[in-house]
């Protein structure tokens, strides 16, 4: 219905465009509010509740066709506007507004009480009831009373911007800010968020409406989130929401699965396309809802109920559904610039729910350093993490670094993670010698001459003591001195860059010989599908074996829940998932891409 303003309470949609320009309010509170839910701006006062709910005996059964007030059509609806507005010109509400402007400058407009006269106005603009968005027939799983009682993700709803706050450096080309928001009433409830979720705004811009999605994270109290922003200068929600102060109200609506966001993707279809959803991709529909239940599906031998009771209709995609506080054991994150915000959803989530150890590695690539979004905070969880049961590791990877730069820079390339995998998950033996892959400089072959000498000397326990392996602790590299490109750089005095790292190793496309290799039952270092060529003393020969054979040994190693994943622009994720092909990575089992 166009022309119409709508607004949602208590399950009854109600068009409020008569009542705007009388509302003694002011109409521009009215304004704001079309197209979201204002039950708790009307019904936080339960003798106001208990009134309307008695106005509406028949609730339930109320039936818009017979009903005194019709569904306007537009017709209709600027028919009775015009006449409207000329037999009762703004002055009321246009004046309550000038006073508003004047009293709340900079703060939204004050919340009111309603009046027995203004609710008894509101039900007199009933229009339609809402009906069960939700598709009755896929029901995979039983609810609890808490998740019935989780608001509907379709109803966009108002929250208060009340804070702002830069995240990158401010002098970022493209600043990144920390918007956070927090529930009007305390009649409202927050959903509970997930790895994974992601919530849509709507904002009008130019007369039009703009839905965008977002990504929400814990906020500082429980009825709060916040969400990091990139601000492109071109960019119509990220301007508009730029402009926000604090108090003005934002409104939102979800959350959403990026399960079904990455289904409808795959599965396009100009059906779905006609069916009410969530911008540009979710869909609700039950052919939707069929594909998704793949990604529902529970495990057995774990609580269920437990686990519903967390995921409640979500796939939790990003979770670990093998284990019941659906954490992983081992976690490598790889993220290109705002893609970290899911990657910060997983880390909160670890930190909060786990309840036995678990390892996060976080490898993230910008720019330049001053993109680098939230370093502080990370470094933060880190040290916090220490003192626990967790562990969380971060990894900076530089395109245009500065010459103070001591960390590793230009783009991920196939060498670079699996140096980050390494280094970080060691496989159960029978497993292979300490690293003996080292970027470039004269050091490399002596390196690998030594690593070939250590592999002959080396036993299981050498395999596992942590002590073989380098480590990066330093999150924010520009002043660690202590790392191994620091130490290449003060041997050689020459930065680490791509160009000067040796040449990428090209492993051959997946074949036969790996396949023998990943089926062996009992694997061992000499089993390398290059054991027997002639070249097999040559360094790189040498390197693409022990690559082969870690790679070998952790596609088949199931003693850890392991998952990579990976979230940044489309070409950001092409180009991470062809260098874990040329890794012969386990993608299909052990990685997952989210744009
Ligand atoms: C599931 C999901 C979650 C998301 N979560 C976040 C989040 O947490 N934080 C966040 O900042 N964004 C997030 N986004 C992106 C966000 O939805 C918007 O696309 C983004 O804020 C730009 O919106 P806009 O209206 O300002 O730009 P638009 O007006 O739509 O685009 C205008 C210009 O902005 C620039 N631009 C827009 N999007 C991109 C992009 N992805 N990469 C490079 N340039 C771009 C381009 O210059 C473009 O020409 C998410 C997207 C998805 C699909």
């Amino acid at each position: 219905m166009t022309g119409a303003n709508l607004v949602v309470a208590e399950g009854l949609v109600f068009d409020i465009h008569r009542w705007i320009t009388l509302h003694p309010g002011g109409q521009k509170i009215l304004q704001r509010v079309i197209g979201t839910d204002i039950t708790n701006d009307f019904f936080y006062d339960p003798t106001v509740k208990t009134m309307i709910q008695n106005n509406f005996k028949d609730y339930n059964d109320y039936d818009v066709e017979k009903s005194s007030i019709s569904v306007l059509t537009d017709d209709t609806y600027k028919e009775n506007r015009q006449s409207f507005i000329k037999s009762k010109p703004y002055s009321v509400a246009n004046a309550v507004d000038r006073i508003n402007a004047i009293a709340f400058k900079n703060r939204r407009v004050a919340r009111h009480r309603h009046s027995k006269f203004a609710t008894s106005k509101l039900a007199s603009m009933v229009v339609s009831r809402i009906s069960n968005l939700e598709d009755n027939s896929f029901q995979p799983q039983q609810f609890n009373e808490k998740e019935l009682q989780q608001p509907s993700p379709y109803i966009f709803r108002r929250y208060i911007l009340s804070n702002i706050e830069v995240v990158t450096r401010s002098n970022a080309e493209t600043l990144v800010k920390k918007l956070t928001f927090q529930i009007i009433h305390p009649d409202d409830i927050l959903p509970k968020f997930l790895p994974g979720d992601y919530i849509e705004i709507m904002s009008y811009v130019n007369n039009h409406v703009i839905i965008r999605p977002y990504t929400p994270l814990q906020g500082p109290s429980e009825n709060s989130f916040c969400i990091l922003v990139k601000i492109y200068k071109d960019g119509i929600m990220t301007q508009h929401l730029d402009k926000q102060l604090r108090n003005f109200e934002v409104k939102v609506r979800g959350p959403f699965d990026i399960a079904d966001r990455r289904t409808y993707l795959s599965a396009p279809s100009p059906i779905l396309d006609s069916i009410t959803r969530p911008s540009s991709a979710n869909s609700h529909t039950r052919t939707l809802s069929r594909l998704h239940m793949d990604y529902i599906k529970r495990p057995s031998g774990i609580d269920n109920n437990q686990m519903n009771n967390i995921l409640g209709k979500r796939s939790g995609i990003l979770l670990n559904k093998e284990r019941e506080d659906l954490c992983w054991d081992c976690l490598f994150m790889v993220c290109g610039g705002t893609g970290i915000t899911p990657m910060l959803q997983l880390i909160q989530y670890h930190i909060e729910k786990a309840n036995s150890n678990f390892e996060l590695y976080l490898l993230a690539a910008f720019d330049k350093i001053e993109d680098l979004i939230c370093p502080k905070y990370l470094d933060y969880l880190r040290q916090k993490l220490k003192e626990g049961q967790g562990k969380l590791e971060v990894k900076y990877i530089l395109s245009k670094p500065p010459p103070t730069w001591r960390g590793d820079s230009g783009s991920i390339d196939e060498v670079l993670l699996y140096d980050w995998i390494r280094e970080n998950y060691s496989t159960p033996p029978p497993a292979i010698p300490p690293k003996i892959s080292n970027y470039g400089g004269s050091n490399f072959t002596s390196n690998l001459t030594h690593g070939i000498q250590n592999m002959q000397n080396m036993n299981a326990h050498n395999y596992l003591n942590p002590n073989n392996y380098n480590v990066n602790n330093n999150p924010i590299q520009e002043v660690s001195k202590n790392n191994e490109n620091s130490k290449h750089e003060q041997q050689n005095n020459v930065p680490l860059t791509p160009k000067n790292r040796p040449a990428p190793i090209q492993i051959p496309p997946h074949n036969n010989s790996i396949d023998r290799q990943y089926n062996q039952t009992s694997p061992s270092y000499s089993s390398s599908p290059y054991s027997s060529s002639p070249l097999n003393n040559s360094p790189a020969i040498l390197l693409m074996n022990e690559r082969h054979n870690y790679m070998s040994l952790f596609a088949r190693d199931n003693s850890k829940q392991v998952k990579l994943v990976v979230c940044g622009s489309n070409h950001f994720n092409r180009s991470i998932r062809k260098n874990l092909e040329k890794l012969v990575f386990p993608i299909d089992e052990k990685a997952l891409f989210i744009e």
